[in-house]
């Protein structure tokens, strides 16, 4: 066996989803080394978002198998979901919101628990602004305090859903550019799902693009036409 092949982190194979007799995804194959940076693309509705439903547990498939390099209940997952308004009477601060993470485990937190949540915070440029309530920030401080609140228990696998939808171009920009930071110097696997096909060129190395009719094809970045109409 050649010594250089790393154990991917997330292997699919043969992988089929469906609802009922609407099929999405069919036979999927796919294999995501560690420290890769995957953009899942295709149109409304092909499947994306019940994909990763899939892969982190929530559902069963309808075939095939998901294995990761470790057994599927110790794998950890980060999830910085699309933007969405948040009430302005929303209580809690932004360390407030990052901490809850923690918090399944007991109701307080560890010394060193209290210091990885001031080095996320910091890790993401809120420090400055973590009493802010979450909902007084901004929008890009808001997904800001997402992925903090993602990273927060060191996830393997940190997935972003349309993370970057409704963000203006400098903050998506900057969110990108921290999830890329924490890809490259922390070797952080990343699945992006997204829209955006020209943040999706600039920030990820392979993508995988779905298709309506259940097929797929999976290629490096730089083959990407972001030109075509994936809405
Ligand atoms: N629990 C469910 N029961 C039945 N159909 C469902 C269920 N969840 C999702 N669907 C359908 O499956 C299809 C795929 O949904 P999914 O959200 O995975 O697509 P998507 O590719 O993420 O779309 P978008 O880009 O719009 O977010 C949609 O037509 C959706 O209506």
């Amino acid at each position: 066996m050649n010594e250089m092949t790393t154990k991917p982190l997330l292997k699919i194979t043969d992988l089929s989803i469906a609802f009922r007799d609407r099929k999405l995804i069919q036979h999927l194959n796919l294999t995501v080394q560690p420290g890769e940076f995957l953009a899942i693309i295709g149109e409304n509705g092909v499947g994306k978002t019940t994909l990763i439903r899939t892969v982190t547990g929530q559902r069963k498939p309808e075939g095939g198998t998901i294995q990761f390099d470790v057994p599927a209940k110790k794998m950890r997952f980060g999830y910085v979901p699309q933007f969405r308004n948040i009430s302005e009477e929303y209580p809690l601060s932004m360390r407030d919101f990052v901490e809850l993470n923690l918090l399944h485990l007991r109701p307080w937190l560890t010394k060193k628990e209290h210091q990885r949540v001031t080095n996320v915070l910091t890790e993401v440029g809120i420090e400055n602004i973590d009493n802010t309530s979450m909902g007084q920030a901004s929008g890009g401080e808001k997904q800001k305090a997402y992925l903090a609140q993602a990273i927060v228990n060191e996830p393997r696998l940190l997935i972003l859903d349309e993370s970057t939808a409704s963000l203006d171009v400098e903050a998506k920009n900057e969110l990108m550019g921290l999830v890329k930071k924490l890809n490259q110097q922390d070797g952080l696997t990343v699945l992006f799902i997204t829209h955006d096909l020209p943040l999706a060129k600039k920030y990820a190395d392979q993508f995988l693009l779905i298709r309506r009719n259940g097929q797929y094809e999976e290629k490096p970045i730089d083959q990407l036409d972001t030109t075509q109409d994936i809405q």
